[in-house]
């Protein structure tokens, strides 16, 4: 399963809005219409959006664009996700040595494509040490294929231990306001033939309660060198429960989603999103139009919540500060 494509000097998105009703493929000759479609979470996940993002500064040395401006635009689509600014930062640093010539820059962006694709790979097989066998695994969001070049982080994890057969069921918080574990993390498992139970975001607890979940496992958009972390809005509230309820918590990226300029998390910028994605679904209103609306997508996780950090070069167990510190040397 993938959600990005490029296909003769066009990219190409796997429309995640329509999922998982249909599967609509939007081609992308015009570096501006793909920020449009990052900011709309056509294409979304913090790996996604920077793969997504090298192949749109394609699109603009093709058209022979300033390359400076669309490095602009396409950072300011979304302001959470680390790995948009990494993957921007990389193609400028390609273009400052190729001369912003297109092939040289195309095969760079195929380069984090694949990159991401076997760091995931990687991350699956390092997580998947950690499940325990006939593990009943919770998960929050969409950190799978979808989210990311290919296979998935936490669903990475989730689909390696599957393989290893250790996979009794996988629970997936359906995740408000717009259910990216109902439409997408499901959409993956049941086409894996993965076991899922999808569930409302407020039957976690519960369910942890009952001695249901073995394990939780997440995504990540960015952590701070601390190991605080950023992952959608609901992940602080699943990360307590489990801490609560001695449950292992951990969240699985690849080594460009830790941001090591930040000392924490306070320092993670936490995107606003439109009122409405509260206020209706799916275009149906369900809440008075004029009623005040909170929604961050977003929330952090302190360090001292998480049990250990799947990254492709392994598990980091605390103290997480000097353990991250080593991952870059
Ligand atoms: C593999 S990172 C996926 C990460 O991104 C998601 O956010 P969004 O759907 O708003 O892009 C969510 O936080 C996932 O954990």
């Amino acid at each position: 399963m993938d959600a990005i494509r490029w296909e003769g000097n066009t990219l190409y998105l796997l429309d995640q809005t329509k999922l998982p009703v249909t599967e609509v493929w939007l081609p992308y000759t015009d570096y501006r219409p793909v920020a449009d479609a990052i900011r709309t979470m056509v294409v979304r996940g913090a790996p996604a959006i920077g793969v997504a993002a090298a192949y749109a500064y394609c699109l603009a040395a093709l058209a022979g664009e300033g390359l400076d401006e669309a490095k602009e635009t396409l950072a300011a689509s979304r302001p959470t996700a680390v790995n948009l600014f990494w993957a921007l930062e990389r193609m400028e640093r390609k273009a400052k040595e190729c001369g912003g010539a297109a092939e040289p820059l195309i095969a760079e962006a195929k380069a984090i494509h694949a990159e991401d694709v076997a760091m995931c790979r990687a991350m699956g097989a390092h997580g998947a040490a950690v499940v325990p066998e006939h593990a009943r695994i919770l998960t929050h969001c969409n950190a799978g294929a979808l989210a990311t070049g290919g296979y998935g982080t936490a669903l990475g994890v989730i689909r390696a231990a599957h393989e290893a057969g250790k996979v009794n069921m996988v629970y997936c918080d359906e995740t408000r306001p717009l259910l990216q574990g109902a439409r997408l993390t499901a959409y993956e498992l049941v086409s894996d033939h993965i076991p899922a139970t999808l569930i409302a975001d407020n039957m976690a607890a519960s369910l942890m309660a009952k001695g249901k979940i073995d394990l939780a496992v997440v995504g990540c958009d960015r952590m701070a060198a601390n190991g605080d972390f950023a992952n959608k809005i609901g992940t602080y509230s699943v990360a307590v429960n489990a801490h609560y309820h001695g449950i292992p918590f951990y969240v699985a990226l690849p080594c460009s989603t830790i941001d090591l300029s930040l000392a924490d998390g306070s320092g993670i910028p936490i995107e606003e999103r439109d009122r409405d994605e509260v206020r209706t679904l799916y275009g149906t209103r369900t809440a008075p139009e004029s009623v005040e609306v909170c929604n961050p997508a977003f929330d952090v996780t302190p360090h001292s919540l998480v049990t250990g950090i799947i990254t492709e070069k392994g598990v980091i167990y605390p103290p997480f500060q000097e353990n991250l510190q080593k991952l870059f040397g």
